[in-house]
């Protein structure tokens, strides 16, 4: 694996690049560096990667587990501009360096799991799952899916599938990111063509397991149609569970605070290789970076 200074200068070069290029989206790494970009499936995380966590780890990983096919692909994405939050915490260069040493992270964790359930053949293949690191001027799902599809990279116009927690599906079911005329209907290309692999997220803020299963059952009766949603979208929704009850809520927030006042909590707040480029590299060291 590159040295973390190598890593950080390697991709500071790229975005340099890519910022002022007319590219919406661009591949910057693929790990194996070798292997057919014609997957079956592609599964796309999206995350601002403010730091990579267990959370995104699992997520990942339980998607590509939970359906073994030897072609599928993930793309790890990084948005350069958020739908809502500045991004002003670690600088980008920093989070695509912590995105490939993520990778290397899930590759070591799908081994594991297959060597512990003495996983099939076709199990195995996902180990070797090519993994991309990637970056989108695009901050809307719409969008990102488009320019994935428009952009070349899969040759064959993979089906793709979004891997967003609870909190990201209800945003991206509000009408508000959807000028002009501010209704649901843009969203129609991308359930056309796409899926969401949702995780439920568990809160005070978004409710339980009842209030997240009843989202679904509302959209599936057509409470949404109002709002230009379709009710056949429900069937390119896949709902899975996250957290258990008993289990401590990870999140980016969580393991920057960790950084500054906890460092034990880093070990399962984030994985090894993110959580070494965190005590080495400091990316969350600027007043006001929480
Ligand atoms: N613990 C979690 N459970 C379910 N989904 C999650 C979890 N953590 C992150 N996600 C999902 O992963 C995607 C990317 O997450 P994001 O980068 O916003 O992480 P975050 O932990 O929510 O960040 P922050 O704490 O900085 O707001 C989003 O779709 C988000 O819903
Ligand atoms: N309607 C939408 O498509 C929509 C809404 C909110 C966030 N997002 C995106 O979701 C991703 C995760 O967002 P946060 O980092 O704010 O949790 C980001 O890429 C963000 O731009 C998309």
């Amino acid at each position: 694996m590159a040295s973390f200074r190598a890593l950080q200068t390697k991709y500071a070069s790229l975005l340099k690049q890519f910022t002022v290029s007319p590219l919406d989206f661009e591949v910057f790494t693929s790990i194996p560096t070798s292997g057919s970009r014609s997957p079956g499936v592609l599964y796309v995380l999206d995350s601002s990667f403010n730091p990579p966590t267990w959370a995104h780890l699992r997520i990942a990983g339980s998607a590509l587990l939970g359906r073994p096919e030897p072609d599928s692909r993930l793309l790890l994405l990084l948005a350069i501009q958020n739908a809502d939050k500045p991004s002003n915490l670690a600088s980008f260069e920093d989070r695509l360096a912590m995105m490939e040493l993520f990778a290397h992270d899930l590759r070591s964790y799908i081994s594991a799991k297959i060597t512990s359930q003495n996983g099939s053949t076709s199990m195995a293949r996902i180990s070797t799952c090519s993994i991309d690191i990637g970056v989108t001027k695009k901050p809307y799902f719409i969008d990102k899916a488009t320019v994935i599809e428009n952009s070349g990279v899969y040759s064959n116009l993979p089906e793709q599938v979004h891997l967003t927690g609870y909190d990201t599906l209800i945003r991206i079911f509000n009408a508000k990111y959807y000028p002009p005329e501010y209704t649901l209907a843009p969203l129609a290309p991308l359930f056309s063509k796409h899926r969401l692999r949702v995780t439920m997220r568990p809160s005070d803020q978004w409710g339980g397991r009842e209030e997240q299963e009843a989202f679904l059952r509302g959209l599936a009766s057509g409470d949404r149609e109002q709002e230009g949603a379709q009710r056949e979208w429900v069937e390119r929704i896949q709902l899975v569970e996250g957290r258990k009850p008993d289990q401590e809520p990870v999140s980016s927030t969580r393991a920057r605070k960790a950084i500054k006042s906890a460092s034990q909590d880093l070990e399962w707040l984030v994985p090894d290789n993110v959580r070494h480029f965190l005590l080495s590299e400091s990316p969350y060291a600027s007043e006001g970076s929480l």
